[in-house]
């Protein structure tokens, strides 16, 4: 078992700084009388965001995206500052506004509804500059399969450019993949894409489900090899409840997760998890450690309906 550092070496030992890049939406989520729905605002990379702002208050959180002018924009900024994420790298424009999800609920089941297509998110990545200067502003950055596929095909060089340079700058960048094919033209596009972005990362955190979906992997040993071969350092393949598969430093295991008790809503598991895995990296634990942490966190946010729930015991 390792406990050998992941962050670069360049980064400070103290004073972490997190940065997230992605898109957060208005989300619906069922309420608890029928046909009811509860708003909030959420997106894989925002969630991880508010769950790493929630289990490391002592480090520097930002959010990295665009939003409108309009009132439910303004509404969505309170909503990081509230949580104590810095916005200093929110971009607005002024003829747009954020995106909106819904989700359905049959039988524990979830689905999605989007409406995000004109998002002010989808230009997150057209200011260069301010890509590079947020990232030369932080010591971990992380986006997701999300994130790449909202943008057009030059957001996605300039993220990919901004993304290298920031390693090249000894910079750790992690990269989820997150699957979405809804938002991409076609499968090929999507798995090209992925494999693109994450030959750019050092941590890879994909979930085998879909990967299996997608990709056609058999195995999880088959996702890890994949994403391995393409030149991440440290892999951790999600598996619902099942056992996580992770290779860091030279080493494969496997990490069986404590027994989960309750499943409401399954929103923001894999959101939890990461941000779980990050709090503990800056720490001297070992790899087995910072994954049954990472584990806990998502087990308690699958017992609650929504994406943010509020963590106990932390
Ligand atoms: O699908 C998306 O873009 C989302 O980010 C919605 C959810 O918040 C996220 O997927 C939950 O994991």
């Amino acid at each position: 078992m390792t406990s050998s550092p992941i962050l670069s070496p360049t980064a400070p030992a103290t004073a972490l700084r997190f940065l997230s890049i992605g898109e957060c939406m208005v989300e619906m989520a069922p309420g608890d009388a029928p046909g009811a729905f509860q708003m909030g605002f959420a997106g894989d990379t925002f969630n991880t965001a508010w769950y790493m702002r929630a289990l490391r208050p002592d480090i520097t959180t930002q959010y990295f995206t665009k939003v409108g002018t309009d009132a439910v924009s303004d509404a969505m900024l309170t909503k990081m500052t509230d949580a104590g994420i810095d916005i200093a790298h929110v971009a607005r424009s002024a003829n747009s506004t954020v995106g909106l999800y819904m989700i359905s609920l049959n039988d524990g089941e979830r689905s999605f509804s989007y409406w995000r297509s004109q998002s002010a998110a989808k230009q997150l990545a057209s200011d260069s500059q301010a890509l590079a200067q947020a990232m030369g502003s932080t010591d971990l950055i992380y986006l997701s399969g999300i994130t790449v596929a909202i943008l057009d095909p030059a957001g996605r060089d300039a993220l990919l450019d901004a993304v290298q340079s920031a390693r090249r700058h000894g910079k750790t960048v992690a990269f989820d993949s997150n699957l979405r094919p809804r938002l991409w033209a076609n499968e090929k596009q999507m798995t090209e894409t992925i494999m693109r972005f994450a030959q750019a990362c050092d941590i890879v955190l994909p979930s085998f489900d879909d990967e299996a979906a997608h990709f056609g992997d058999a195995t999880i040993q088959d996702t890890l090899d994949r994403y391995r071969n393409a030149g991440a350092t440290t892999v951790v393949v999600k598996n619902g409840g099942g056992d996580i598969l992770y290779a860091h430093a030279g080493e494969t295991t496997t990490v069986t997760p404590p027994p989960v008790s309750k499943i409401v809503d399954t929103t923001s598991a894999g959101d939890s998890f990461n941000a779980g895995f990050f709090a503990g990296l800056d720490k001297a634990l070992c790899m087995e450690d910072r994954i049954l942490a990472a584990s806990r966190i998502a087990a308690q946010v699958i017992a609650a309906k929504g994406a943010l729930v509020q963590l106990k015991n932390i």
